[in-house]
This record gives C-alpha cells, structure tokens and sequence, in this order.
C-alpha cells in the first residue's frame, strides 16, 4: 500500500485481547507512544468499549491526544455471555472464529485506517496471543511487534510446553503435584507442578484451551522476534536471559503503569493520576472508608476481572478474613459468585457483625488509588499480571491465591523468589486464609513490608531516565520510527 503523507507521524495499530488486565496493559502503551507523538488506532470488542465508555473517563482521557483513536469489532460472543470463570474459555476460540476475518475486512476496507491526516498502519502491536494479526501483518508486509501481557516466568514456562511434554512432565492429572518441574531451564529449583501456567492442569494433551496456549506462544518468534514484556530487568533477569536466546529483540517496559505515571509527570510538570481503563464502575466510597483507618492497618482483598468463587469459596474468604481481626476491604464483583445458592443463603450473623465493625465491601474498586493509600498493608489478591505490579510499585505485601493461567507461576515467583508475599494456591479454607492474613499484617509485617520497599524503590529507578525500562520503552519508540521514510 502507497505511503501517504511523507511527514506524517508513523502510525500504530495497538489490538489486545478483550480482557480487562489486557486492555489496561495495551492502553497504558497506547498512552506512552501517544507521548511520543506517534499516531494510534487501538482496536477494542464492541463489549469492552461500551464498558469504558460507561465506566471511565478514556474518550476524555485520550482526546489530547489527537493521533490517537479508537476502532472496535466483534468478539464473537453473545452479548449476555460472562466473559469469566470457566467460560473464559469460550473467549479464544470466538475470537478466532469470528473476529479473525472481521480484522482482515476490516483493515482493508479502512485502508489500514489511512487518512488525509495519518499514515496507513505502520507496524502493527498486537496481543502475543493474536497470531492470526501475524498472518496479516506478514501477508501484507507490515512489521509486527507482539506484546504478551502475562508474566516472562509465565511465557518462559509456557514457551517450554513442548520440552515439558517430552520429558513426560506434562499431562498430569493432579496426583503429585509437589514434584519439581525439571524441563523449564532456569527453574529447576523453583516450580513444581502446582506452579505450571493453569493451562498445563490438564490430563489430555487435546484440550483445547492448553493446545491453543501451546501453538500461540511456539508461534511467538514469527513476530520477526520483536517482542514486548510489562517486567522489568532487575525482576526477571534470569529468565529472560533465556527468552533473548528465542527472541533477541525483547522490550522490557514495565511495570508499563508506573512508567506511564512517571513519563506523564515528566511532560507536564504535573501529578497525574492515570486512567484506569476499568471495566466495571469504580466505587470510590471505600476511598473515604480508608481515609478513617490507621496506617497499614487493612488488608486489600480483590481477585481481578476473571475469578469466580463458589458460596462455599466465599464464606471461607469470609471467615478467615472475619477471624483474622484485621480490617479489610474486599472487592466481589457483582459476576463473580457461582451456583445456584450464590445470592440465596443467608448470610450468618458473625460474619455481618465482622464485616460492619472492621470490612468494607464493593463491586470494584479504584485498585491504584486503594493500593497506594496509607491504610493499606497487604493484598490478598490472584496474582494477574497488573494487580502483582501495581502492589510491588505501592510496596505492598500479597498473600496469593491465583485462579488460573499465569497467576499459578506469579504467585510462586512472589513467595519462593522475590519473597514479598504468601502463596496460598489450591487451598480455600478459612483456618488457613486467617493465620496468613495474621503472619502477612502482624507477626511478619517488618520482614514482608521491608522486602516490598525494597521492591517498590527497584520499580521507581527503572522507569526513569537511565533505568532499563525507560531506555528500552526509548529503543522500542526508535524501532517504531526507523520504519518510515520520510
Ligand atoms: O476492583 C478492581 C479490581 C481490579 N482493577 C484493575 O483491573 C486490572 C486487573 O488486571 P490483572 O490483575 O492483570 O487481572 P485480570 O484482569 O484478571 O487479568 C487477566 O490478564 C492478565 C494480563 O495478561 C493476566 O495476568 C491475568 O491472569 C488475567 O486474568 C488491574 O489493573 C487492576 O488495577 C480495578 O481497577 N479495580
Ligand atoms: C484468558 C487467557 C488467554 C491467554 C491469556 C494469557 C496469556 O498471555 O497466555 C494469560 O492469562 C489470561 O489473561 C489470558
């Protein structure tokens, strides 16, 4: 296609999957390459961007920025599916079926969203697990670059799935699950089984969902190996050490929040808060709960966009939260209770009296603004991506009980190797949940909350001039614009 506009800034197509912890991700990057005057169309579902058209302040947020806009589509799923739990599923295959060739018409009856005032797309960012991108990006010859939203211990491990399927580690079907993984190099020492990406749980190779995780990460180099990660170099060197060998050209930009946060200061002189890209609305009352309660005194409990617990899951959160003593504030999301009896059962008197005298509870939460707020001491949280960098940046310990995905080998990483938290996976009992919550906010909070400082200033020197996220976020921005002639 004939290059329009020979001064024209180059342009980028940014596309996530239909995630909450993807679009946050994708939209921070959206928002740094914006800072740097580069023009882009951020493809959103039509689902998702009814949801931040309704829940934040994004069209605001981006209208000073007028290189950039918003382009949306199908995500090939009904409107009144639930996007969660175990119909998460349902998510990749829809987008495969439909969207895939909704893109493709898509680019080329918008002519690659050329117009009198933009490029045709110049280079193409698109999530790590949208290779059917990568068949348009090579069959027109436009670059691509993939960003992988998760956790670089999460791809290393996932990138291995072939090895781990050789040596016969993989499938299992849940019986030893505390043998030590040996296939993943670098991670001999450190995971087991139970701390493989969720994906791995399976005791039929043919599962769907492990097959197309396996085929979209192995298909990962085609992105003529440029390739984003939101980590950074201090927090998982090692095991990107080993990715480079795969994927020379990788991009650390993260904790790619906290770098937007940092850049936005920088250009205009200004604390600025960032857009949330929330999904649902935010209550902002638990703000002024926090206001009235003393420093590091509440535990932070919220398990992300995807989670869904059974009444019985939650009454054990409950009670261990309740018995704890501590003070907490937690968030349910209104979809996020599964079964029949999910809103039918009483709830028993001890838990009302708890919850009134020390908790607070809402559908979602402002997380950044709750995260660093002076009353906070811990987060009980799944281990997603951005919530597991968000609390390292507000120096934040975690007790973690992931879901599924990445969030098995994030919460392992965070107990056994960065040792800023507890690691709780694949129990739910209340016994358990009350004695972490005491050691996490009581009888170990100098060691955790020391160690998460430690962390918290690591995260604050690489975003900034001279840090390593901050050159390589510079070198991507360069790459960008080495591939139009002016
Ligand atoms: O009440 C809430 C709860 C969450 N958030 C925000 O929502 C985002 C959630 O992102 P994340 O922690 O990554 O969780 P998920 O949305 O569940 O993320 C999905 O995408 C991530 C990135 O790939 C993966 O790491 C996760 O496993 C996957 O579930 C974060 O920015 C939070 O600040 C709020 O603003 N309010
Ligand atoms: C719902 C899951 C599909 C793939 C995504 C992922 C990955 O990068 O492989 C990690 O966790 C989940 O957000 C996604």
């Amino acid at each position: 296609m004939a290059s329009q506009g020979a001064k024209l800034p180059p342009h980028v197509l940014i596309f996530p999957l239909p995630i909450q912890g993807h679009i946050s991700s994708m939209l921070r990057l959206a928002e740094l390459l914006c800072l740097a005057e580069l023009h882009v169309t951020f493809i959103v579902s039509e689902f998702c961007h009814n949801h931040l058209l309704k829940h934040t302040n994004v069209e605001s947020r981006f209208a000073c920025y007028p290189g950039f806009s918003f382009q949306t589509i199908s995500d090939g799923l009904p409107e009144d599916h639930p996007r969660a739990g175990e119909r998460f599923a349902d998510i990749m295959p829809a987008l495969r079926r439909v969207t895939a060739l909704l893109f493709n018409k898509m680019m080329i009856e918008k002519k690659w969203f050329a117009s009198s005032t933009r490029r045709p797309i110049t280079c193409i960012i698109a999530d790590g697990v949208l290779s059917f991108t990568a068949d348009f990006a090579e069959e027109n010859g436009i670059p691509l670059v993939y960003f992988r939203t998760a956790s670089a211990v999460f791809f290393w491990a996932s990138f291995c799935m072939p090895k781990l399927i050789e040596a016969g580690e993989i499938a299992f079907t849940g019986n030893d699950m505390n043998l030590m993984v040996k296939s993943v190099p670098g991670m001999e020492d450190i995971i087991r089984r139970r701390d493989l990406p969720g994906y791995c749980r399976v005791n039929d190779l043919n599962d769907t969902t492990f097959q197309i995780i396996k085929n979209e990460t192995q298909q990962s180099p085609r992105a003529q190996a440029f390739f984003i990660l939101n980590t950074f170099e201090d927090l998982e060197g090692p095991v990107l050490s080993h990715i480079r060998k795969h994927l020379p050209r990788l991009y650390t930009i993260g904790p790619n929040h906290f770098h937007l946060t940092s850049r936005l200061a920088a250009a205009t002189k200004t604390e600025n808060s960032i857009s949330s890209g929330s999904l649902w609305e935010e209550d902002r009352s638990c703000l002024a709960w926090l206001d009235s309660q003393p420093t590091k005194s509440v535990i932070y409990a919220s398990f992300g966009s995807i989670t869904v617990v059974t009444r019985e899951q939650l009454e054990e959160f409950w009670y261990g939260l309740v018995n704890s003593g501590q003070r907490f504030l937690w968030v349910i999301r209104p979809d996020s209770i599964m079964g029949e009896d999910s809103g039918s059962r009483p709830i028993p008197d001890e838990l009302q009296e708890g919850t009134k005298s020390r908790g607070y509870m809402v559908g979602w939460a402002p997380q950044l603004e709750v995260l660093n707020h002076p009353a906070i001491g811990g987060f009980l949280t799944h281990s997603g991506r951005n919530s597991t960098l968000e609390s390292m940046v507000a120096g934040v310990p975690m007790i973690c009980w992931p879901y599924f995905a990445d969030q098995m080998i994030n919460s392992r990483f965070v107990g056994e190797v960065w040792k800023i938290g507890l690691d709780m996976k694949d129990t739910c009992d209340r016994v358990i949940i009350e004695k972490m919550v005491r050691d996490l906010m009581h009888v170990r909070k100098d060691e955790f909350l020391r160690r998460a400082d430690d962390m918290a200033k690591l995260t604050r020197k690489v975003v900034h001039e001279g840090g390593s996220s901050y050159t390589s976020l510079n070198s991507l921005i360069e790459f960008i614009k080495s591939m139009v002639s002016n």
